[in-house]
């Protein structure tokens, strides 16, 4: 039996803003109710002991007073007597200013969502910060108050746990049939900040029944606004396996739109960020989204908990580079040659091709003697360094080495006892240099890739035998540039830069990356991507049916290979959070036609969701469209337009004319401004509570084939989380009709 007490409707175990029309979340008992654990947690506040929901509500108030004071204490700290410098003063005082950021108690999101009772007390090891007693007030063994970040009460012992914690993962995974010796979970339903209700699961009582938490479905269906928010609260078993999967390995998650995919790697970097800290504070992580009005959106959800030190970045400022500027565009074609994996080999030969053999001997002069390294020997130096994998700069910083030692060598056969230090001095040797330079010069990896472009002979001889003469044509500029700076370079151009840069000198790799709509990817670009996380390992995100590129990705097995990890695991979420079932299975429609061998998602919303499908005349289409939007603001949370790109300026003067106010992807909805016109381009990876969907056709028809419109439709068509409106004059696409 579930019970659930005085609870103030509506309620969210999350926080955030009440949300007065929404779906409450009913009392279904109103007796007392006490939990079955060994030693209940003790009464905190006097008179409360007879009123559980009192109880917790002095337990959230105390942690918060613990919470103050702990942030007071952090602000209390005098560093003056500890820093031997000025240097170390301003890191020391950087990191407790951001420990001060992180320890701030945020009014709307509240300090703890749920709470464990263990049947045996866990080991002290599973709950960080746990010597002394645990958490839970007074006295008790085994109670767990599960929030953002751990809290902890004058004694240092814990008033809330990490939700990172060991000890917090019951609180996803434990169920009647794995029980995980968790007798009692309870889980917090707020109104604003307020604590207003709680529904508990008495997992190892024979007698109640497995059923739905109403919290969490409140909280699933509860309408959007403003940018992501985290889901710590409600995180289900199958995300919190990936959330918490090991460091050491890389997993790829395919999952159908609104599965949680983008929420599940951010999850996971925070994770990944407590369970190994220190590793990754060194190495470093990063996010990898498609765009910046993406970026934008989930830029909130890591700082909400308490990690502000992850980058987040697309795959073009990844491989930006000073002095290249990204001004032109490539033909389909073009891109796709550009993209694919044989064009690392083609810049791998044309960089080695730098290397000659020497003709001549090298002659160091050293006081009043000559010492003479012949050719032949000065070209098995070489041999052997291009047969060893190295980097081409490193070999580069190798062969004066080489060429000294054999001096040295030379020096010690007649007699003299050089040190190490008269090996670097011969090394630095004008003759030695100047061997160097003419053996192996040095190379500017985008001069290396404008020649490729521009000189159809260096491409050809490079290319031989990997691409056609077709292809080459295709990636050959019309125009050749001049210079590096003057260059068109195309997005795909700065990739190749990118990896030619890494054959000459080896890219820092990162401690974890995640790389969110990874199906868009172009194999140069996975390489680009692998390349920065060559010692860390990644969380590969996406959905093969959502792929709008040319290049496309055709099996996460293939991408895997290209990133250099072919021995990431794919796992796949099915569960869809925030598409209405209608919806999603109308859009499913465009499955078989689109991704054949993936299966359609499920919703696990109950709200039916409005759907509507209106044709009207082509001359109505933009005042219908208005029309929409304007009934659409009748509902609360944010609204999205989408349409076809080429349809935006005529929209947006519509909109205006109308009187209503838009955004555009990125800006931040407020109850103010809450309409947002979305280029179809742009709106993969967001939502909207409410969704109005101009012309299909024309979204369709804005792609270079028929397949990448579909997709692109599909991803149109599951942006909305309570509505969807789709008006159309056109023919809807037969899959659609
Ligand atoms: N366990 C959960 N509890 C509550 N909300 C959830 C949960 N998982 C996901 N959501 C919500 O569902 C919505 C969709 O999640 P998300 O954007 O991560 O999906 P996605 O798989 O990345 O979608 P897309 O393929 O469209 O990019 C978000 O609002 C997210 O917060």
């Amino acid at each position: 039996m579930r019970h659930l007490l005085r609870c103030r409707i509506p309620a969210h175990p999350a926080g955030g803003p009440a949300v007065p029309s929404h779906d409450p979340v009913q009392p279904v008992s109103h007796h007392p109710h006490h939990a079955s654990h060994p030693q209940p947690a003790r009464p905190i506040a006097p008179g409360a002991d007879d009123d559980p929901l009192a109880r917790e509500r002095a337990h959230l108030s105390a942690s918060r007073a613990a919470l103050r004071a702990m942030r007071a204490d952090v602000e209390a700290l005098d560093i003056s007597d500890v820093t031997a410098n000025w240097v170390n003063a301003a890191v020391l005082q950087s990191q407790i200013d951001e420990r001060i950021k992180a320890l701030a108690d945020l009014a709307h999101t509240p300090l703890f969502f749920g709470r464990l009772n263990y049947l045996h007390s866990p080991g002290a090891d599973k709950a960080e910060g746990a010597e002394g007693e645990p958490a839970g007030g007074a006295g008790s063994t085994d109670t767990f108050y599960i929030g953002r970040r751990h809290v902890h009460d004058a004694d240092g012992d814990p008033m809330v746990i990490d939700w990172r914690a060991p000890v917090s993962q019951p609180f996803y995974q434990a169920s009647k049939k794995q029980p995980m010796d968790i007798a009692l979970r309870r889980r917090f339903g707020y109104t604003g900040g307020e604590l207003t209700a709680y529904e508990d699961e008495n997992l190892t009582d024979p007698t109640e029944g497995e059923t739905a938490s109403k919290l969490l479905q409140s909280e699933i269906e509860r309408p959007r606004v403003g940018p992501m928010r985290d889901i710590v609260a409600t995180i289900q078993p199958e995300q919190d396996e990936i959330v918490r999967a090991g460091i050491g390995g890389t997993v790829c998650v395919q999952g159908a739109p609104g599965t949680g995919k983008t929420a599940v790697g951010l999850h996971r970097i925070a994770y990944l960020l407590y369970a190994h800290r220190d590793r990754l504070a060194r190495s470093g992580t990063l996010v990898i989204g498609p765009n910046r009005s993406f970026l934008q959106y989930i830029e909130q959800v890591l700082p909400a908990l308490g990690e502000l030190q992850v980058r987040q970045a697309t795959v073009d400022d990844l491989v930006a580079r000073e002095g290249v500027a990204v001004r032109g565009a490539d033909e389909a074609e073009a891109a796709r040659i550009k993209g694919d994996a044989r064009l690392a080999e083609v810049l791998r030969r044309a960089l080695r091709s730098h290397v000659t053999l020497p003709t001549e001997p090298c002659v160091v002069v050293r006081g009043s003697r000559r010492w003479r390294v012949p050719a032949y020997e000065i070209e098995e130096i070489v041999t052997e360094l291009l047969a060893r994998d190295i980097r081409y700069g490193a070999a580069r910083e190798a062969l004066p080495q080489r060429i000294a030692h054999a001096v040295l060598v030379r020096m010690e056969q007649a007699g003299e006892a050089p040190d190490d230090r008269v090996q670097d001095t011969v090394a630095r040797n004008a003759a030695v240099k100047a061997v160097v330079k003419a053996v192996w010069p040095p190379v500017d990896p985008a001069k290396l890739v404008l020649r490729l472009l521009s000189e159809p002979e260096f491409l050809a001889e490079h290319a031989d035998g990997l691409l056609s003469a077709d292809e080459q044509k295709a990636i050959l500029w019309a125009k050749p540039a001049r210079s590096v700076r003057s260059a068109k370079w195309s997005p795909a151009d700065a990739v190749l830069i990118d990896e030619a840069t890494d054959l000459i000198q080896r890219t820092p790799s990162l401690g974890h990356v995640v790389l969110d709509e990874a199906q868009d990817l172009s194999p140069m670009q996975y390489r680009a991507v692998g390349r920065r996380c060559t010692t860390g390992s990644a969380t590969i995100l996406g959905d093969l049916a959502q792929g709008t590129t040319p290049w496309a990705t055709g099996s996460w097995q293939e991408a895997l290979s290209h990133l250099g990890k072919p021995e990431g695991r794919v796992e796949e979420l099915t569960q869809g959070f925030r598409v209405p079932r209608e919806v999603i299975a109308y859009a499913s429609r465009l499955l078989p036609a689109i991704a054949p061998e993936l299966t359609e998602a499920t919703s696990i919303r109950e709200a039916a969701g409005d759907f509507s499908v209106r044709e009207v005349a082509l001359d109505a289409l933009d005042a219908e469209v208005v029309e929409a939007c304007r009934r659409a603001l009748e509902h609360e949370g944010s609204i999205g337009l989408i349409a076809a790109d080429a349809r935006i300026p005529v929209l947006a003067e519509a909109l205006s004319a109308a009187g209503l106010a838009h955004l555009s992807p990125g800006e931040e909805t407020t109850a103010d401004s809450r309409l947002t016109l979305v280029p179809a381009t742009l709106a993969k990876g967001l939502e909207y509570d409410y969704v109005v969907l101009d012309e299909p056709a024309a979204v369709v028809d804005g792609e270079p084939d028929e397949r990448t419109g579909l997709r692109r439709l599909y991803v149109a068509l599951t942006r909305a989380v309570s509505g969807l409106t789709v008006i159309h004059a056109a023919p809807l696409p037969d899959r659609l009709a």
